[in-house]
């Protein structure tokens, strides 16, 4: 890839496979950078019309000796965090949440002794997005602005509590939602936003129940809630308010936010939810309603940009590993035994590549972002015949969203307008099978989907605090004003990010990466190519 100053704007088109892939003008440099980078591997055999369209604008001059502090400004611009302030003449108040009462009572601040007022966040406070200086451009997974690969900082908000807030805890009134597919950790997040919502002193909770259709839909009434309601929730899994795809009408939501009165609102969902939260904030500046829209990613396929992971990821990886697990055991103990797993992941490959290194079982690992062909001298077929020799026995792993350039498409989609895919785990499973008796020897295939099994549970450990801490600082955003901003965990710290940065595009498994690298190790398997 030639390095450039800047792309204004990319199209990746093929219409066989993934449909039109547009990264409009304000996604992030770097993602976009990325993504023309990652053009390479994107048309696959079967995709006849690939086009890859980059509209490059010299923006940023290398020679110029100021190149970095214009960089760095515009991350700064593109970073800074919406405010309640940027369109209302409010003035702040002391914060009305402690940190030193234990949670039983809400202290005054304005009464407070000095030193019970430490240990806030600072509105000034950042965290270091890129932690690594890469030397090179052909550094594992190097993400680099300029030919030198330079360093370049880039901060981003730090979440937390703030001293000054800018409401009346007294007079809120907040209301959750939680939107898309189920994921582990919904119910943690929710409970957390309860519990933190009351310590500052807020009365008036409201569940919007089965998604973003809560808001219009007549026969489904909002649903009171408050630490009582939610003590135990997170004990199981699902969602205490339901949760749904499509049907989202933007200015109907905000009619319905207006004549409910809500001034807080938290949305739980993936890339979808944020573009319809995303689309909420800028409908209530437009009407001047003083409403502060504070997202919560969720997402088992943990395709959200920018995150380390995001909840719920951990438990499905976990639980995918059960379904590795027994896979294993079927085709160890059958007689050229072939054991296969369809794991989610619609156009990431994430859980596929966690549970096969978390299992160490895996002989072969596909993922949407690896194109592979399954015929020929070098395909899976040929490869499986070659460890039922040698190993008698192979356990394969598939993501939902891999090798659809193989199969048939159908044009549907769901409520929500995502591409429903087809079928690669019955396809391969077919294939194996009838390759196996093509070629007269014996096999036993035995194919697992533990699809909805692996996002119907409750979180593990890793991911409950995941949630409590997001839970916690969503609502911490809301009163120190932010509104249009979603909280992740960024090189291990929690952070406050502008919505359309995080949903620019899917975030995917890089090709380039060392954990890809290292599945690959693990797995042994050779390029399908
Ligand atoms: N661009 C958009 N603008 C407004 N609303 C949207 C947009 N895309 C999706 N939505 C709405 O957001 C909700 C959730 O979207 P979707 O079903 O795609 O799930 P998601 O949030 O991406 O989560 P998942 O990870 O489970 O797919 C739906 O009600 C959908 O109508
Ligand atoms: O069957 P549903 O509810 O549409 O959900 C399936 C989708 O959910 C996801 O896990 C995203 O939440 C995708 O990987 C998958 O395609
Ligand atoms: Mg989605």
């Amino acid at each position: 890839m030639a390095f450039v100053s800047s792309i204004k704007n990319i199209g990746l088109a093929c219409p066989e496979q993934n449909g039109f892939h547009s990264i409009a003008d304000h996604s992030s440099f770097s993602s976009k950078l990325l993504i023309l980078r990652r053009s390479g591997w994107f048309p696959r055999k079967k995709c006849s019309s690939v086009v890859v369209k980059a509209a490059i604008a010299p923006e940023i001059d290398f020679s110029d000796p100021d190149w970095k502090k214009h960089f760095q400004e515009d991350f700064e611009n593109r970073f800074n965090l919406p405010h309640l302030r940027d369109v209302f003449d409010i003035k702040p108040r002391p914060t009305t949440f402690s940190l030193h009462n234990g949670g039983s009572q809400i202290l005054s601040n304005i009464d407070a002794p000095e030193d019970r007022k430490s240990g806030y966040v600072n509105d000034d406070d950042r965290a270091l997005l890129k932690v690594i200086k890469y030397s090179s451009p052909t550094s594992a997974g190097a993400e680099c602005i300029d030919p030198d690969c330079s360093w370049v900082e880039q901060w981003v908000h730090r979440a937390g509590p703030r001293k000054q807030i800018y409401f009346d805890p007294e007079k809120v009134k907040a209301g959750l939602v939680t939107c898309g597919g189920l994921c582990p950790g919904l119910n943690d997040v929710i409970r957390q936003i309860v519990f933190t919502l009351e310590l500052y002193g807020v009365k008036r909770i409201v569940g919007i129940p089965f998604g973003y259709r809560g808001f219009f839909d007549q026969g489904l009434p909002e649903i009171p809630i408050s630490r009582q309601v939610v003590q135990n929730i997170n004990l199981a899994g699902g969602s205490l308010l339901g949760v749904s795809r499509g049907g989202a009408n933007v200015c109907d939501i905000v009619d319905s936010i207006q004549t409910r009165g809500i001034d807080m609102l938290f949305i739980l969902g993936g890339n979808g939810t944020h573009a319809g939260a995303n689309a909420i904030h800028n409908e209530c500046r437009k009407r001047k309603m003083k409403v502060s829209v504070v997202c919560v990613p969720k997402t088992i396929d943990n395709d959200i940009l920018l995150m380390d992971k995001t909840f719920g990821f951990d438990t499905a990886v976990e639980e995918a590993q059960r379904a590795i697990n027994s896979a294993y055991i079927e085709a160890h103990s059958a007689y050229h035994g072939i054991g296969l797993v369809k794991l989610m992941g619609r156009s990431s490959g994430f859980i596929a590549m966690h549970a096969s290194l978390s299992s160490g079982q895996i002989d072969v690992c596909l993922i949407p972002e690896i194109p592979f062909n399954l015929d020929g001298p070098y395909g899976v077929l040929r490869h499986l015949e070659h460890l039922i020799q040698t190993k008698g026995s192979a356990v394969v792993c598939v993501a939902e969203g891999a090798g659809q350039d193989l199969l048939e498409k159908s044009n549907a989609t769901d409520a929500s307008g995502n591409v429903v895919l087809g079928d690669i785990g019955v396809y391969i499973q077919q294939r194996i099978k009838r390759h196996f008796k093509e070629i007269g020897v014996p096999s036993d295939v035995k194919y697992i989907d533990p699809t909805y099994m692996i996002r119907a549970c409750r979180a593990n450990a890793s991911d409950a605090i995941l949630c409590t801490v997001l839970g916690q600082n969503a609502v911490h955003g809301a009163f120190a004003g932010y509104s249009g901003i979603t909280v992740g965990i960024c090189n291990t710290h929690y952070v406050y990010l502008p919505i359309p940065e995080v949903i620019a595009s899917p975030r995917t498994v890089d090709p380039n990466s060392r954990m890809w690298h290292r599945c690959l190790t693990s797995t042994g398997q050779p390029d399908f190519l």
